[in-house]
């Protein structure tokens, strides 16, 4: 088979960097490759195919469940269970991380933390979705493993990755040593190599951000859009905006061309709405082996500690040098929202006092 690498030869390839592997890993990605292209079959059939339009449930973080959402779940969790090489899924589809019951899987060593189908509102319009995963090795040694081995730090994945369902469909991933992509030829069913060593642009000029929100946003990213849009040759300003609605398909365009993405705290969502275990840890995971950066603004994502299953954060992520001036004038702003807010309450009381607050 001149010339083309797939994911199955270069997952084993790739094995022997890890002197004491013994095949789990290759075996649960293989298995999250398997899912993927279930899940590819779907989507690509989507308008011909009853999997459109809302499945009339809602998830825990209160979202109208689509029935493409529901189906990538289920077909994760079986390619899981069947594989054996999971002990437990956590899906922004499931209230609680899911054991996964098999006879082979009681021991297995990893947990699987998912997006299942990510960007759902874009699912009726057939723009980019796209599935992020997150793998961890548990934790507990014995017995049944539980949230504690769910609950790790970004810096304690061992592989991420996600598949983008678009024009052509791709699994791009990391093991720690670098981020390579694969392209799904639907001629032979397999996921070919097509982008390997992959690395983000240092900075450029596309900034994706859902301007909607502006009036609700923290002063810095106000600050930030305003910079992004102000006439400066010498730095390649103003950028120009692109804001898909899909994180996948927004940070992997940006991993490709240069740029940043951002998804700040808003009066609606004060922790931010992209959930860390599976979305903000995986994607950092990937940016940051690419070369790039990804905080909440003030930290590096993959260092926050989770303490909740579905628990959100804000992201700045990107190329490196456009995410450091977002977080420097996040720092610089910081200081004085912090201080007005401050203003604000203390002007509230005062006319609270005198019978003015209304
Ligand atoms: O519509 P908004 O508020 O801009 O949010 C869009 C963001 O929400 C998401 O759709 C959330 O992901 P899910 O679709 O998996 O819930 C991201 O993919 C996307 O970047
Ligand atoms: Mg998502
Ligand atoms: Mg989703």
């Amino acid at each position: 088979m001149s010339g083309i690498t797939t994911l199955g030869q270069f997952i084993i390839e790739k094995q022997a960097d890890f002197p004491y592997a013994k095949g789990e890993l290759s075996r649960l990605l293989r298995d999250i490759g398997i899912a993927s292209k279930i899940v590819n079959r779907e989507v690509n059939k989507a308008g011909l195919v009853d999997i459109l339009g809302a499945a009339g449930t809602v998830n825990i973080q209160g979202e109208g469940q689509q029935k493409l959402d529901v189906f990538a779940n289920t077909q994760f969790i079986s390619a899981l269970t069947s594989g054996g090489e999971c002990c437990i899924v956590a899906t922004e589809e499931e209230d609680e991380f899911v054991p996964i019951d098999s006879p082979v899987s009681k021991n297995a060593k990893y947990i699987v933390c998912i997006d299942p189908l990510d960007g759902s509102s874009n699912i009726d319009c057939n723009v980019a979705v796209g599935t992020i995963f997150s793998i961890y090795r548990r934790k507990s040694t014995n017995g049944v493993a539980t949230l504690k081995d769910v609950l790790q730090k970004g810096t304690e994945q061992v592989a991420a990755g996600y598949v983008i369902y678009g024009s052509s469909t791709m699994l791009v991933y990391t093991t720690g040593k670098g981020v390579n992509g694969f392209t799904l030829d639907p001629s032979i069913g397999e996921f070919c190599l097509s982008h390997p060593d992959m690395k983000v642009p240092s900075t450029g000029n596309i900034y994706s951000i859902n301007e909607g929100n502006y009036v609700h946003f923290p002063t810095g990213v106000k600050k930030y859009i305003k910079y992004a849009q102000v006439e400066d040759k010498e730095t390649n300003r103003p950028y120009t905006s692109r804001y898909i609605g899909s994180m996948v398909g927004d940070i992997h365009r940006n991993l490709i061309k240069g740029g940043i993405y951002i998804y700040p705290t808003t009066a609606s969502s004060p922790n931010g709405k992209l959930r860390l275990l599976y979305e903000c840890n995986p994607m950092a995971f990937i940016i940051e082996q690419a070369g790039g950066i990804a905080s909440d603004g003030f930290n590096r994502i993959l260092d926050i500690e989770p303490s909740e299953l579905h628990q959100r954060t804000a992201i700045f992520i990107g190329s490196p040098e456009m995410v450091k001036v977002a977080q420097g004038l996040m720092a610089e702003y910081s200081a004085e929202q912090n201080r007005d807010a401050k203003l604000s309450e203390t002007q509230f009381k005062q006319l609270s006092v005198i019978g003015g607050a209304d």
